[in-house]
């Protein structure tokens, strides 16, 4: 190990440990989440949904693949979620310096620091997460040599800050496709550019609702989806209309918001890339990618709405649809990346739906 310098990390509960700093050798504050999956770093790391989080990883060796080179599809990364790192910091159990993978091109510690990002290790991360499934997900901070003080993210809004400004459009296809940025991951963008459709990408406050598309898709974003007012707002006026909708994530809250349902802060969160869910209705389950810690309240929905997909492990709802109208979303990740791509399928779902749309008009 090139540098073994101490930091802290200190829970909002008065919880300290102590362990060594990898990337950058700064402090940081956020919220503390832990996600269980097993690999995808490069692409967590990278997903504006976990802007403002201290992501904890429960995987007890990390770093051993590198880090990949960017690589461009159409404009966008061919490899990474977005642009840049949005976690505040990262906490591990053991951190492997050493790295071998075909594409790796630098160390995950060298790729933190790049961008100011600090990481702790040597933290038992298995007692760190049950104290999260205990207690909550907490407010934490990673301290190096300066102290800061502990702050919400979720009282920021943070959809704002990673939704890109100006409209983009990519690919040419059949379908033309608006797709509201409130931190969308990239691999949103290749999954319909793989599918005929010319994309529209707009930030979070535009109003799509002027412009002539044939379908609409809301991304994933980061913290809480009551943030969103300007997107809540559009998004009532085209729910009075007939054009297709689909949302991810975010989208999904969006959509339960903007139907006049209600969403709330789940205790600690799904994340991994092996939750369980159900279609309503049918004894079919299918393995998602998750990265959430709001979730819609089905209770509130109003009748013309109802569950699409339920968690098994706590039976909250993982996405929701309208009863007669092409609307619906799902809470987990179709794209995936990381995780499995079992429920990409969905892709293909709402363009059909497009389709048929676009044939009865
Ligand atoms: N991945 C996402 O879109 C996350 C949505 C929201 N920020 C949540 O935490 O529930």
């Amino acid at each position: 190990m090139s540098e073994l310098k101490q930091v802290k990390l200190v829970l909002e509960d008065g919880t300290e440990i102590v362990g060594k700093s990898f990337g950058a050798f700064t402090s940081a504050a956020g919220e503390v989440v832990f996600s269980t999956a097993m690999t995808g770093y490069p692409e967590n790391l990278t997903d504006p949904s976990f802007a403002g989080q201290i992501l904890v990883l429960t995987y007890p060796m990390v770093g051993n693949y590198g880090v990949p080179g960017e690589e461009l599809y159409e404009s966008i990364s061919q490899i990474f979620e977005s642009d840049k790192i949005h976690i505040a910091g990262l906490v591990v159990n053991y951190y492997s310096e050493e790295h071998s993978h075909w594409n790796a091109t630098k160390s995950l510690g060298d790729w933190l620091s790049e961008y100011n990002i600090p990481g702790i290790f040597d933290v038992d991360t298995r007692m760190l997460t049950k104290k999260l499934r205990e207690k909550g997900a907490m407010l934490g901070k990673i301290v190096a040599e300066e102290d800061v003080p502990l702050h919400d993210p979720n009282l920021d809004n943070l959809v704002a800050q990673v939704s890109q400004p100006g409209v983009q459009h990519y690919g040419t296809g059949q379908h033309r496709i608006v797709l509201v940025d409130c931190g969308t991951k990239t691999n949103i963008i290749r999954c319909f550019l793989e599918r005929d459709v010319e994309l529209i990408r707009v930030p979070w406050d535009y109003d799509f609702t002027t412009l002539d598309y044939d379908g609409l898709f809301l991304s994933n974003g980061p913290g809480d989806p009551k943030m969103c007012t300007a997107t809540i707002g559009h998004l009532q006026t085209a729910l009075q209309q007939d054009k297709p909708i689909f949302g991810i994530c975010l989208g999904s809250q969006l959509m339960g918001l903007a139907a006049g349902g209600d969403t709330f802060k789940l205790k600690y969160g799904h994340r991994s890339h092996n939750q369980p869910v159900k279609l309503t209705g049918t004894q079919r389950s299918y393995i998602t990618s998750q990265n959430h810690g709001f979730a819609v309240d089905t209770d509130t929905l109003p009748a013309e709405w109802t569950m699409l997909f339920e968690n098994l492990n706590d039976g909250t709802c993982e996405g929701i649809k309208h009863k007669t109208k092409p609307f619906f979303s799902t809470q987990f990740h179709p794209e995936a990346a990381g995780g499995p791509q079992d429920t990409e399928f969905l892709f293909d779902d709402f363009l059909k739906v497009v389709a048929e749309y676009k044939a009865a008009k």
